[in-house]
């Protein structure tokens, strides 16, 4: 008998080559199909997440960076109308947006194709140097609705010249229903920030991160003293004169304790249930406490639980079981939890004698003991 034919007379190609590839083919279309599905375009899936909900495709307004009326008003978050299945539940294993590994919350995909967009920040961690900002942000990053920039942009105290459009260009990408954040600890000492970020959004939420004063004060010193082991003591730095024990006020360590007299300068713009204060002694003692009260504060899902966080005996801290982007365990760098030099116990107690009415006059206006004295 004879074979069968493999090829159509007057065809170029073997029917099993063309077979192959219109298989190849059909597989193609089938991967870009799945791909464009994962992009969350894909009609068979939850509703796009990269649709606006729809008062914020309506605009809300309230923001007054020049040049910019569209730009969205606070709260994406909170008024988020994300379709339920694309929040993970809080026991969920993964991480924020940018991890690996199959882990992503949804939308990172579609960051990761460039789709968003930078936007001002929403929610400005202000204060204080010092007070454990970078750990209140670390951990905030895990939360799938929180994008933040990374390095402290400076933008109110250093760079307000450049205008907000410099400023934005600093932010990572958001979704609609993500928030923008960053952090920069000297806003919360610097006369005019309160006005400037007002101009940017009446609307912005402040969050302040307060430490004891003095412990505070010696952390500062200790930091600068790393970078400059040159200089004097803090108990020579700590007085004008130390026979009559009059404290230097103008040295900055000092100052920036003085947590009710900068208050004072935000209340002139901003009403004080638009600033949440965090402890950064219960940051390190109860971070998941700490993290639902800002979760909250933000119109947040509260995701970040303790199960997020574990106490690395060697740090001293507690650190993350997985960090963003990454599956392994993190805790901040050398540069947090330095250990402090001694200082003279009488100038430690003259110091906490200087901060106390200050301190007593702070949990007055902010209703809140921090139990430092
Ligand atoms: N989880 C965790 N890990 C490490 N460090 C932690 C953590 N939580 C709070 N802290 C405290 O944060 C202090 C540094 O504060 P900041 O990040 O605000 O410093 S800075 O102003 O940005 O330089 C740093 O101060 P020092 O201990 O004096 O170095 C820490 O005490």
């Amino acid at each position: 008998t004879a074979p069968p034919a493999e090829s159509s007379p007057g065809s170029p190609l073997p029917r099993s080559v063309l077979r192959k590839f219109l298989l190849m083919l059909m597989s193609l279309l089938m991967s870009l199909y799945v791909f464009y599905c994962l992009a969350e375009r894909c009609p068979s899936l939850p509703a796009p997440l990269l649709a606006a909900a729809p008062e914020q495709a309506a605009g809300g307004g309230g923001w007054l960076e020049p040049g910019s009326p569209s730009l969205p008003s606070w709260p994406p978050a909170a008024r988020r109308k994300r379709p339920k299945q694309q929040l993970r539940r809080p026991d969920a294993p993964g991480r924020g947006a940018g991890s690996g590994g199959g882990r992503e919350p949804p939308g990172t995909l579609a960051l990761l194709l460039g789709e968003g967009s930078k936007r001002l920040p929403q929610a400005i961690i202000v204060g204080v140097k010092k007070g454990g900002t970078r750990a209140l942000l670390e951990f905030l990053r895990v939360h799938p609705d929180v994008r933040a920039a990374g390095a402290e942009p400076h933008f109110f105290d250093r760079g307000y010249e450049r205008g907000f459009a410099w400023y934005r260009e600093l932010m990572p990408r958001t979704l609609d229903g993500q928030i923008t954040m960053e952090k920069t600890p000297s806003y919360f000492v610097t006369k005019e920030a309160p006005a400037r970020i007002s101009a940017m959004s009446k609307g912005t939420k402040l969050i302040v991160v307060v430490r004891d004063p003095v412990t505070r004060a010696i952390s500062d010193y200790t930091q600068t003293l790393s970078k400059k082991p040159d200089i004097p003591t803090f108990e020579s730095l700590t007085f004008k004169n130390r026979t009559t024990g009059l404290i230097d006020t103008s040295w900055s360590a000092i100052q920036i304790g003085i947590y009710a007299k900068h208050l004072e300068n935000w209340l002139l713009y901003f009403p004080i249930g638009q600033i949440l204060f965090i402890s950064g002694e219960r940051l390190i003692s109860d971070p998941a406490g700490e993290l639902g009260r800002v979760q909250d504060f933000l119109g947040l899902k509260r995701i970040i639980t303790d199960k997020h966080f574990y106490f690395n005996k060697t740090k001293g801290f507690p650190c993350l079981k997985k960090a963003e982007g990454s599956s392994k365990p993190h805790c901040l760098g050398k540069t947090k939890g330095r250990t402090h030099p001694s200082i003279d116990r009488e100038v430690v107690q003259r110091l906490r004698e200087f901060y106390r009415p200050f301190n007593m006059k702070f949990y007055q206006m902010t209703g809140h003991d921090f139990g430092w004295d």
